[in-house]
């Protein structure tokens, strides 16, 4: 294959700036056309990016122009167009989550099996981030003896109007619950959410900040706090402790300026600005590996997984109680 012909479906904010980074930095692929649930909005972006419209995405999905599919659309949609992408025999990336439920997750993951093929990667670029690839070299090289505990945040300076209390964790926070079951290499066993004083900066029915508290099988314990409202900047951190040693990812940023007898240093805003380099690389291995026929990222599973955690996560909020993560027994199609 020549060039992987993609189509996107959900032309809001990432799926712009993923049709920008295919066509304009990556290699191999390239979007030839978009749609997206508001059919005319679909239309207005293609004219914008030059490439062919669909009014309705299942149409493009099945267009035989069309090699592969991205879904970036609300997060409701990715069941159904993730679905027919299978249906159409069709490799898939959907940005996270793979679906807002488990229940969804678990019914993309029998279409899958049935297809007989795994055809689906998930969004989950942290996993890509030069910073969680070190610590995860780190934890794996026995260096620094067993992981203990985790202390994470995940700051974001403001989040849309209809933001409400589930999104800390099925939207925001199921980027730590990925990494971190990646990092670790291990599935959680409890989740536990707790609040803080709420910040007078968003809406006063808003629990915010949100403190997660997981544990893994093995009983490594991670809290991790969600702050969406910070009005200040982007700022995700993972410290690591371990038998031997503190592992603190870095936290990349703008060069320092010295000037005026003052210094400053700018910070990023935004997960576009502090993950490009993560965006790029997912996207570039699954243009890469659909090219080559076969799936080189977080799978079906994966993205179930995740969803196992936050329902259980949601839960343990909505009870103020601590809730055992239950997943299904992984398939042997996963296994491989
Ligand atoms: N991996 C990551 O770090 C990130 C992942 N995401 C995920 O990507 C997906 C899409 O998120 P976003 O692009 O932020 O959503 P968005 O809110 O920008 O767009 C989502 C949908 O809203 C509608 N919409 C947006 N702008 C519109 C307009 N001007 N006119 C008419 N309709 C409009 C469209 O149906 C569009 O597909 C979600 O599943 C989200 O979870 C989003 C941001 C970062
Ligand atoms: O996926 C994302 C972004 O990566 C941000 O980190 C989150 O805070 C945001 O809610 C979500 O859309």
């Amino acid at each position: 294959m020549s060039e992987l012909r993609i189509g996107l479906v959900g032309t809001g904010g990432i799926g712009r700036t993923h049709i920008e980074r295919i066509n304009n930095t990556l290699q191999g692929g390239k979007v030839v056309a978009c749609a997206d649930p508001v059919g005319a909005f679909g239309l207005s972006v293609a004219e914008k990016y030059g490439i062919k419209g669909f009014e309705n995405p299942i149409d493009m999905i099945n267009d035989p122009e069309i090699d592969a599919v991205m879904c970036t659309t609300a997060d409701p949609y990715h069941e159904e167009y993730v679905l027919a992408s299978i249906a159409a025999g069709k490799y898939v990336f959907c940005e996270k989550p793979l679906a807002p439920k488990a229940d969804a997750c678990k019914r993309i993951v029998e279409a899958e099996m049935k297809a007989g093929k795994k055809l689906v990667q998930v969004g989950f670029m942290r996993r890509y981030d030069e910073g969680y690839k070190q610590l995860k070299a780190a934890v794996d090289s026995g260096k620094y003896g067993e992981a203990l505990l985790l202390h994470c945040a995940h700051r974001n300076p403001s989040v849309p109007a209809d933001w409400d209390n589930s999104m800390a964790v099925e939207n925001s926070m199921v980027h730590e619950i990925d990494v971190l079951r990646w990092l670790l290499g291990e599935d959680y066993a409890t989740a536990e959410v707790r609040y803080g004083k709420s910040t007078n900066n968003g809406p006063k029915d808003l629990h915010d900040p949100q403190i997660m508290i997981l544990t893994t099988k093995s009983g490594v314990r991670i809290d991790v706090e969600s702050f969406v409202n910070n009005k200040n900047d982007y700022d995700i951190k993972c410290e690591i402790v371990c038998d031997g040693a503190v592992l603190n990812m870095p936290k990349p940023n703008y060069i320092s300026v010295n000037a005026n007898a003052t210094t400053g240093q700018a910070m990023y805003t935004d997960c576009f600005q502090r993950f490009a380099d993560a965006y790029n690389a997912e996207i570039q291995t699954w243009i890469n590996a659909s090219k080559a026929g076969y799936v080189d990222g977080p799978t079906a599973w994966d993205g179930y997984c995740c969803q196992v955690a936050a329902a259980a996560a949601s839960k343990a909020r909505e009870t103020q109680t601590i809730v055992p993560v239950e997943y299904d027994e992984m398939p042997d199609f996963y296994k491989k």
